[in-house]
Order: structure tokens, then C-alpha cells, then sequence
């Protein structure tokens, strides 16, 4: 199968910085999450995906098609669908006018296949009943959501979200969850995310994200075993220098070393990365 996405020794810097350094990756379908903690690279690799950057060193694929190349990048963007980290909004246009400008930009020309495309875009997002409220007066939330409408207007093959939940309340993370997984059986999704319970649910795959390397690369499931009995319950406070917290029920969650009393418990994605960042950390310092 080819790859949608097929990355090779890509580099970027920023001035003196290597922000990336000599990143392989492959992306064939489906929902692909990357995780990361801030400044890993995530979105430095995405623009360079969705063709507002061009990588300093290797070579890009998506879809087949060279970002490099003029006429390659062209026909790329027509396929592509991107919600960026701060996605540009105009506070003076309504909901609909926003989504009609856009499809536009895309290409839709005529005014009923337009009308349709906007009414499909935000019924998915459930901005339908905004669609007469200037953007402007739209809650952090409801903006993120017209981003990711934005993002799917004219049925773009290749998405690609920066952290698309952030703001968006527990139903409509739910909803949005429905969403991707229904758009991931015919299109290749990328997403990065903060949120680790995102990409149990959703994601096939999921790409860990460390000073510009993959140093992980699996199924959720995968990167949940990477805890596998090294996650504890306890009583008391640990006392070493474990990744731990508190719980609702009073006791302590340990990721690491066996705490005194600790009660060993199956492991989620969130524990595996913890752990995974924990040991790349040890091997770094
Ligand atoms: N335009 C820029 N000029 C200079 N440095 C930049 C620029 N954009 C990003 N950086 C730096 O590049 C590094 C990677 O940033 P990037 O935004 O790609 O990380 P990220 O993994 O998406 O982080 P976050 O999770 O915080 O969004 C960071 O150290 C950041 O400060």
C-alpha cells in the first residue's frame, strides 16, 4: 500500500536550534495520534505535512505528491484539510460566512454545492445553529470547532489537527471523537494531542514525540504495556522521586519503582507515557 504520508530524514531548525533531527515516518490510514510533551516538535512536523513549511534537509511525501514542488504542492493542498495550533479566524464574518470563504479558497465555486458543503461542515461540528453569530462572539470552544469545520470543507483525503480538543467540553470531545473515527475509515487523520484518554479512544496508531525524535512508535495498547508492572497503588506517599499522584480515593498512583505497600494495577496509555518519558529523560541526562 503506499503510504500517505511517507517521511524521510527530515530536519528543521530554527536558527541554531534542530528543532527536528533526521525524522523517518510512514503513515499509511486510519487516525494516527502524536503525543509529546511542549516543544517536542509536533507542530513544526505538521506544517511541514501541510505545506507551510519547508523542511531545511530531507525528503516529504504526502499523498504521493513533493511539497518541494510547485505544481505538486498545488494539487497536495486541494487534498489536504488543516486545523493549525491557532487556526486564523475573521471576528467580523459570521460562522457561515467563515466556512463559505473558505470553501472558496477550495475551490467550490458553485454558490448551492457551497451552501451544502457549509451546512454539511457544521452540522458535523454542531455549529449548525450558530451558523448567524459573527465569530467574534463565539466561546473559545465553539471557535475551536469552527476550526475543525474549517479543516473539512471539500472532503479533504488527508487531515491534519493540532491539538483539535483543546477547549471543547466532555460531550463535544465525545462527539468529535465519533467524528474522527467515522472520517479515519476513508481518510488518513493526524492529530497531535496533550490528551492521552483521546488517543486511547481513538487513535490506531500513536507516535511519541521527544526533542524532535520518535521514540515510540505503536498502538495505544503498545504504549500502554510499556508500564506493564510498573504501575502501583498505594496508601502512603512515595517517597523516591517516581511519577505519582493523588486519586479520588485517597491513595497514591506510583509509575515506576515499587513503592512500600504498592499494589501493582494494570497500566493506560497515560502510565506508558509517563514511563516512556521517564526513561527517555534517563537516557538523555
Ligand atoms: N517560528 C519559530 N521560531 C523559532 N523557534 C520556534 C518557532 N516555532 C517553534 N519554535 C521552537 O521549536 C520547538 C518545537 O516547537 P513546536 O511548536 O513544534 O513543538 P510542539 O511539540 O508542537 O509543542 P506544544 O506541545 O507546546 O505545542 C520549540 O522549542 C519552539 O520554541
Amino acid at each position: 500500500m503506499e503510504l500517505a504520508v511517507d517521511v524521510r530524514a527530515l530536519t528543521k531548525r530554527y536558527g541554531q536550534k534542530r528543532v527536528i533531527g533526521g525524522l523517518d515516518l510512514g503513515v499509511s490510514s486510519g487516525v494516527t495520534g502524536l503525543l509529546g510533551p511542549n516543544g517536542a516538535g509536533k507542530t513544526t512536523l505538521l506544517r511541514c505535512l501541510a505545506t507551510v513549511l519547508a523542511p531545511d534537509t530531507g525528503e516529504v511525501r504526502v499523498l504521493g505528491l513533493d511539497p518541494a514542488d510547485h505544481a505538486q504542492r498545488a494539487a497536495l493542498r486541494r487534498r489536504i484539510g488543516y486545523l493549525p495550533q491557532d487556526p486564523e479566524l475573521y471576528g467580523h464574518f459570521t460562522v457561515a460566512q467563515m466556512v463559505d470563504y473558505i470553501a472558496i479558497l477550495k475551490e467550490l465555486t458553485g454558490r448551492r454545492e457551497r451552501l451544502d458543503e457549509v451546512r454539511r461542515v457544521l452540522a458535523e461540528v454542531d455549529l449548525s445553529a450558530q451558523a448567524a453569530v459573527k465569530v467574534k462572539k463565539l466561546s473559545g470552544g465553539m471557535r475551536q470547532r469552527l476550526g475543525i469545520a474549517v479543516a473539512l470543507v471539500a472532503d479533504p483525503d488527508f487531515i491534519i489537527l493540532d491539538e483539535p480538543t483543546v477547549g471543547l467540553d466532555p460531550e463535544q470531545r465525545m462527539r468529535f471523537r465519533t467524528l474522527i473515527s467515522r472520517l479515519g475509515e476513508t481518510k488518513v487523520v493526524l492529530l497531535s494531542t496533550h490528551q492521552t484518554e483521546d488517543v486511547a479512544a481513538l487513535c490506531e496508531r500513536v507516535v511519541v514525540f521527544r526533542a524532535g525524535a520518535a521514540v515510540f512508535d505503536g498502538t495505544p495498547d503498545e504504549l500502554a504495556w510499556q508500564a506493564e508492572g510498573k504501575v502501583w497503588s498505594t496508601v502512603s506517599r512515595p517517597a523516591g522521586s517516581e511519577v505519582f499522584w493523588r486519586t479520588v480515593d485517597g491513595r497514591y498512583r506510583v509509575v515506576g519503582g515499587r513503592p512500600q505497600d504498592g499494589q501493582v494495577v494494570e497500566p493506560t496509555v497515560e502510565d506508558g507515557y509517563l514511563r516512556l518519558l521517564s526513561d527517555t529523560q534517563e537516557k538523555i541526562s
